[in-house]
């Protein structure tokens, strides 16, 4: 049974060609032949043949290989995955290391033995197949990363803070810096990692991050550099460490702070080096890498206190970010509101508006869980929502700042009542309806209260 697959071999002497037509017809699908080179773009065009056997001496120049070379070149330019076997009557080993490492797949020496040819071509087909693969992968890969960047949220800020930051950003991804991003949970930091690799020159490549915070410390070697088959017990297979599927691309390290000591040893190594071992291997990979780190640990105490090494610090803060905690920009708040509301709304189907005060009481919040804190409340209160226009008192103790409830000093259940009365009533403006809800009394006991304490 003939194998699905096409063939172009490239040969001045006619008789090689109806030789090889002759033995590969009854293997394979399509045979084409030619004796000209200078055909060989027009038969790429016509029928995009899998492998190309290719003289490498023509009339012109019949024993230096120099055109096969340049017709070899040709083939790869026009299109690289097409599979080449070079073919000369004078065997060279040295012609034969040259091609191959300009590109070519095999090479045969004419007059060939019949098994010989078969062999190298099923091998070429195998090389088919396997360039076939990364293709698919490697679109598959660019295709996966746009999905998970149409999940993303945008990463937005108005205050001059989050200026400086896009600016930096901007500057930095550029460049190949390492760079450290610090802030308070939940302040964006790995939206800011996602979009110094968007804006970074290996945006195409892969993004590839770890979250040290989640992976428990013995397998964070593994993770990192990859280990072999048979490693450790638990290694049933090989497996390949972040560094070397971020070869290319951008490693985003969440939680640095976490990662033990000796390992901040090997990653130091790792770093230094450009190379990584997998664990229960001999040999040495090399991997090109952007770093991006993110801790909200700080890391000069943690360097003091003998918890992270000096030289690592030094290593990956090239260019620092910082992230302000959401409190210190509060200009920010109603953007990020509007954008939640309208980001879960889509989500749920629903279409709210936010009164004034609604968006005054969030904005005069602390937030202490900064954004992802703010962005759950919202998604919270428009699954709570009843009406058309946002309620956030469901999902907020809004009735309740922190000053309040942080300074009290006063023990009297009696005067804590008139106290939080008042303070609501202030937090509030003066509304009842809205001071009753926040305390959990109906109007009617609120009014009964107020009258009490003479309010
Ligand atoms: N500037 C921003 N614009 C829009 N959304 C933001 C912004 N900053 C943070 N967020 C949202 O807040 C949530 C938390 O962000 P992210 O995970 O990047 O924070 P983090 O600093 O890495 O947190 P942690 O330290 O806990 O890992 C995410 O849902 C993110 O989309």
């Amino acid at each position: 049974m003939k194998a699905p697959g096409s063939i172009l071999v490239v040969d001045d002497n006619q008789d090689i060609l109806i030789a090889a037509k002759l033995l590969l017809k009854k293997h394979y699908d399509i045979i084409k032949t030619t004796d000209s080179p200078f055909e060989i773009e027009s038969y790429i065009k016509q029928f995009n043949p899998d492998v190309i056997i290719l003289d490498m001496n023509y009339s012109q120049d019949s024993v230096s290989g120099k055109e096969g070379f340049f017709w070899l070149n040709k083939i790869l330019n026009i299109n690289p995955h097409i599979v080449v076997i070079m073919m000369t009557a004078y065997s060279d080993i040295k012609l034969a290391v040259d091609a191959i490492k300009a590109g070519a797949t095999d090479f045969i020496a004419k007059p060939w033995q019949n098994d010989q040819l078969l062999a190298a071509i099923a091998v070429a087909f195998n090389h088919v197949k396997t360039k076939n693969e990364v293709a698919q992968l490697t679109q598959k890969n660019q295709e996966l990363n746009q999905v998970l960047q149409g999940h993303e949220h945008a990463f937005i800020g108005q205050s001059k803070a989050m200026q400086a930051v896009f600016q930096t950003i901007e500057k930095a991804a550029k460049t190949d810096a390492n760079i450290l991003i610090l802030g308070e949970s939940g302040t964006g930091k790995e939206l800011a990692a996602r979009a110094i690799h968007q804006a970074s020159l290996r945006a195409k490549n892969p993004f590839i991050s770890l979250d040290m915070g989640s992976v428990p410390a013995s397998v964070f070697e593994s993770e990192l550099f990859g280990h072999k088959k048979g490693a450790f017990t638990d290694a049933k297979t090989d497996r390949l460490g972040r560094f070397e599927l971020a070869h290319s691309g951008s490693l985003f390290l969440d939680e640095l702070a976490n990662l033990p000591l000796n390992q901040q040893t090997s990653l130091l190594a790792a770093l230094q080096n450009r190379q990584v071992t997998p664990i229960g291997s001999s040999k040495v990979v090399d991997v090109d890498i952007r770093l991006i780190c993110a801790t909200n640990d700080d890391l000069h105490q943690a360097v003091e206190e003998g918890r992270f090494r000096q030289d690592l610090l030094f290593r990956i803060n090239t260019v620092t970010v910082h992230l302000p905690a959401l409190r210190e920009r509060k200009e920010d708040i109603p953007l990020l509101v509007n954008y939640y509301l309208e980001y879960y709304g889509n989500k749920y189907k629903r279409s709210l508006s936010i009164s004034k005060e609604h968006m005054n009481s969030l904005s005069h919040y602390d937030w202490p869980g900064n954004v992802r804190e703010l962005a759950h409340t919202i998604e919270r209160a428009i699954i709570l929502t009843e009406g058309e226009s946002l309620d956030i008192s469901s999902v907020m103790n809004i009735s309740k700042p922190k000053s309040i409830t942080h300074d009290i000093v006063e023990f009297n259940l009696e005067t804590v009542e008139h106290n939080t009365i008042r303070a609501a009533l202030k937090h509030f403006q003066g509304n009842v309806s809205h001071a009753a809800k926040a305390l959990g009394l109906t109007r009617g006991a609120l009014y009964r209260r107020l009258d009490k304490y003479g309010l």
